[in-house]
């Protein structure tokens, strides 16, 4: 591609460009009872959670990364043509549930009265039933299905974790279909700045869109190298879509991955993506949980490559770390397990993402300061570690590779 506006070809190579979403008011709008369902475990002190992402970005950009705003950009998309922000909020209230009616329009009508900028702030804030008076007897049937729910439109709390909408691979990316109800609007802010941004209009590759029924999370999709991705099988990514992401690569001329390694993962909320208990943090090193395998520290791995046809091939591994030395062509190789592998202080620290370190360039990670036994145990192993605080931000379950998107890597 003449120009491209992503290139991403390795986990590890040095951050240039990063898309993030700093924590607004949608992390207020959790509620003990609406907590499970938008897939928190507690509710995070906002002003604090906005400090840490603030220390998060600015260490990201003391390390010469450019941070990048996905609301900052889309609202440039939305504002700068009025027929755009029309389909947008058309698409996003029909996938709400809202396609016609009363309710549609009492929404539709109440958005156009904010400025672009406050009409995406109050779309990731959500909507509550009571900025209506439903004084209107059918607005009120129809708002009524739900009535149990202080919300019309749900908050999206988890929007700071701007790791799983999409994923950027080679000079593209994957725009995903998420799997919870609740992070599914997320991926259409990415869907418009690709389509609309001037920075990215027509100089990105869409592997994947977001218009298909079965289901990918960016936390599950790990770029190993040029050519080799790894990506979990997990609560949020089914091996369907591996296969038909696989498909699409093999087949198109624009990429150069030949190789994906499907790794399935326990499914749970702990859990949720392989960049929770596995990442990449130099050529030939790797954090990783001990509690996906099993006792004999084995695990189901498919190696899928292109077979005749545009069909995929698959070999069925067990061994992670043989698997890793093959696809990588490497000699040795460096575990380097969670809370040095402790039956205590691995699952503690792997609940708040001690596995989920981001890569900032070979050898060097950006981590929760919190995880201190597997932070020290990296700088054992020569990983130059920079700590980030913590407190609030790790509630939503993710870490520094869940909050990050990178855009730009220099090539390895
Ligand atoms: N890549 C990641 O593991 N992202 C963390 C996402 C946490 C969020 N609360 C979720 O359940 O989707």
């Amino acid at each position: 591609m003449k120009d491209p506006a992503i290139k991403v070809n390795s986990e590890i190579g040095k951050l240039k460009t990063v898309l993030l979403k700093r924590p607004g008011e949608e992390v207020e709008n959790i509620t003990p009872d609406t907590m499970e369902r938008l897939l928190f475990d507690d509710i995070p002190f906002l002003e604090i959670a906005q400090k840490e992402h603030d220390f998060f970005a600015q260490t990201l950009r003391d390390n010469g990364a450019e941070t990048l705003y996905i609301d900052d950009l889309a609202v440039d998309v939305l504002d700068k043509d009025n027929a755009i922000r029309h389909k947008f909020v058309e698409t996003y209230l029909d996938e709400a549930g809202y396609g016609l009616g009363t309710t549609h329009d009492a929404l539709y009508e109440y958005l156009q009265d904010f400025s672009t900028r406050d009409m995406v702030t109050k779309l990731y804030a959500g909507i509550r039933r009571n900025e209506f008076d439903f004084s209107n007897d059918s607005l009120h049937d129809l708002a009524g299905r739900d009535a149990a729910n202080p919300f019309l439109l749900d908050p999206l709390p988890n929007a700071y974790f701007t790791r799983d909408p999409q994923a950027s691979m080679g000079h593209g990316l994957t725009i995903n279909h998420m799997t919870f109800k609740a992070r599914r609007p997320e991926s259409l802010f990415t869907e418009y700045v690709m389509q609309y941004h001037p920075r990215f209009a027509g100089k990105v590759n869409v592997w994947r869109d977001r218009n298909h029924d079965t289901r990918i999370e960016g936390g599950d999709e790990l770029i190993l190298n040029d050519h080799v991705l790894a990506i979990g099988v997990s609560e949020r990514t089914s091996s369907k879509s591996i296969e038909g992401l696989a498909k699409e690569l093999f087949k198109n001329s624009e990429s150069n991955f030949d190789t994906v390694v499907a790794v399935e993962i326990p499914h749970n909320h702990a859990m949720m993506h392989l960049d929770t208990v596995f990442t990449m943090v130099n050529y030939d090193q790797f954090t990783v949980f001990p509690g996906i395998m099993n006792d004999e520290g084995h695990m189901n791995i498919f190696i899928m490559t292109p077979g005749a046809n545009g069909t995929v091939k698959l070999a069925h591994r067990t061994d992670l770390a043989a698997t890793l030395k093959e696809v990588l062509h490497l000699s040795e190789l460096d575990m380097i397990m969670t809370g040095s592998g402790d039956e205590i202080v691995a699952p503690r620290e792997q609940w708040n993402d001690g596995s989920n370190t981001l890569t900032i360039a070979p050898g060097e990670v950006v981590t929760y300061n919190r995880n201190y036994v597997s932070n020290e145990l990296l700088r054992r192993h020569g990983i130059r570690v920079h700590e980030v605080i913590s407190s609030e931000l790790s509630r939503g379950r993710g870490g520094p590779r869940c909050m990050s998107q990178p855009l730009w890597r220099e090539d390895i």
